[in-house]
């Protein structure tokens, strides 16, 4: 029997879990509740929902009796809904949370000794964008989601929402809600803060007409991709996981500070080593290989960025019996050989797609 799904906050990450859900077939039924009725109207008329309630009063009893809540509000918000929705569920009702720090809201759910199990949830993926309109059913394939179970579920219930999630092609992992909240500050957390102190910085030094937010180019924009995000998430994220970031700040002020002062000793190997050690380590990231328990397929062509040009290579691949997993134009070309990344189920189907594209005018490259 499939289960029953109830969401909370239907933006991007939660639009994303209702259309992936949907997509795949993964659900008997699925409601949600967003303070945006436009899009639980839009979420209905596409069939990603089945149901919603009229007002936030109906949220309690449309809720009742699902097998699994995802809450995909602001950290904040979702301790508010789970304090709500616990008092009308029980524990064969599993509350999970989507949000971007755990220490915070896994303290709160131990300690409100709460009916209904709880397990909590970050997917490692997701974007700048915000919103229903912006969720798409794929975001989760291939990408970690961590899971903080903290002995506030039983094993079955972690089992199942495993399952639900990889059936979505998210890798599941679990870990401590400490360590969690650790590793996040560091890859996301404090780059995130830098991204907007970078901003605001040139917003600072600009002169009147504008010329350096004229000028900006590639490498900055880039960089400064992510803080184009919800002020409000970020504010809550920030608010919930103050200690990690703090340490981490200090350590990065701490490098900057050192290469400060290689700039102002005319230490011209403070600054070299400076610049090497993170190329060394940045290059050793190489983003498909980021994932070490994933073995992934993939090849990138260096194509010249065209209308049409991704149906060709689509159409000659399927007509030798290739199969697509994904494939997507990467316009970063600082960081990788090519722009079209084609990524497949297997070996021998990337090896025989690199031989084929090379065969014809364009450069392959094997990653
Ligand atoms: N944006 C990202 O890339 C990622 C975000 N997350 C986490 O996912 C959660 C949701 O983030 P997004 O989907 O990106 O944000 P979003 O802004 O796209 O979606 C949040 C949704 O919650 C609704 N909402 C906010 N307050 C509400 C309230 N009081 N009552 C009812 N609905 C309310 C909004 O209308 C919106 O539809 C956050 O906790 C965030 O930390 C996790 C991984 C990635
Ligand atoms: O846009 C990006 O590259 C992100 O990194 C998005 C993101 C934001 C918050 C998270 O907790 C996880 C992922």
């Amino acid at each position: 029997m499939k289960p029953s799904v109830g969401i909370v906050g239907l933006g991007l990450i939660g639009g994303s879990l209702a259309k992936a859900m949907k997509h795949f077939h993964l659900t008997s039924r699925l409601v949600a509740y967003d303070g945006s009725r436009e899009s639980l109207l839009q979420a209905r008329a596409e069939g990603v929902v089945d149901d919603f309630p009229q007002d936030p009063s109906q949220l309690a009893d449309l809720f009742r009796g699902l097998d699994y809540i995802f809450l995909c509000c602001p950290v904040q918000v979702n301790l508010e809904y789970f304090r709500l929705l616990q008092g009308c569920t029980d524990r064969n009702t599993l509350i999970t949370d989507v949000g971007s720090t755990k220490e915070d809201i896994m303290a709160a759910v131990r300690s409100m000794r709460a009916q209904s199990a709880f397990i909590g949830g970050h997917p490692m993926t997701g974007s700048e964008k915000t919103g229903y309109k912006a969720s798409n059913p794929h975001l989760f394939e291939n990408a970690f989601y961590l899971l903080t179970p903290a002995g506030l579920s039983d094993d079955q219930q972690l089992q199942g929402l495993l399952e639900l999630l990889s059936s979505m092609g998210a890798i599941p992992m679990v870990v401590d809600p400490q360590t969690h909240d650790f590793f996040t500050a560091a890859i996301s957390h404090v780059p995130h803060i830098l991204a907007s102190g970078l901003v605001n910085t040139v917003r600072c030094l600009d002169d009147s007409s504008g010329h350096m937010h004229t000028l900006a180019a590639g490498g900055f924009k880039d960089i400064t991709r992510i803080a184009s995000a919800s002020p409000v998430m970020w504010q809550q994220i920030s608010l919930t996981n103050r200690s990690s970031i703090l340490q981490v700040l200090d350590r990065l002020l701490q490098e900057l500070q050192g290469i400060r002062r290689s700039l102002a000793d005319l230490d011209a190997v403070g600054i070299y080593d400076f610049f090497n050690q993170a190329k060394r380590y940045r290059d050793s990231f190489q983003d498909k290989g980021g994932r070490p328990l994933v073995q992934t397929y993939s090849v990138t062509v260096d194509v010249v960025d065209e209308p049409g040009i991704i149906a060709k290579i689509a159409s000659t691949l399927s007509t030798h019996g290739i199969n697509i997993k994904n494939i997507g134009i990467n316009n970063n070309r600082e960081d990788d050989p090519g722009v079209l990344e084609i990524v497949f189920y297997d070996k021998k189907s990337q090896q025989d797609s690199a031989s084929l594209l090379s065969g014809l005018e364009y450069p392959v490259y094997v990653l």
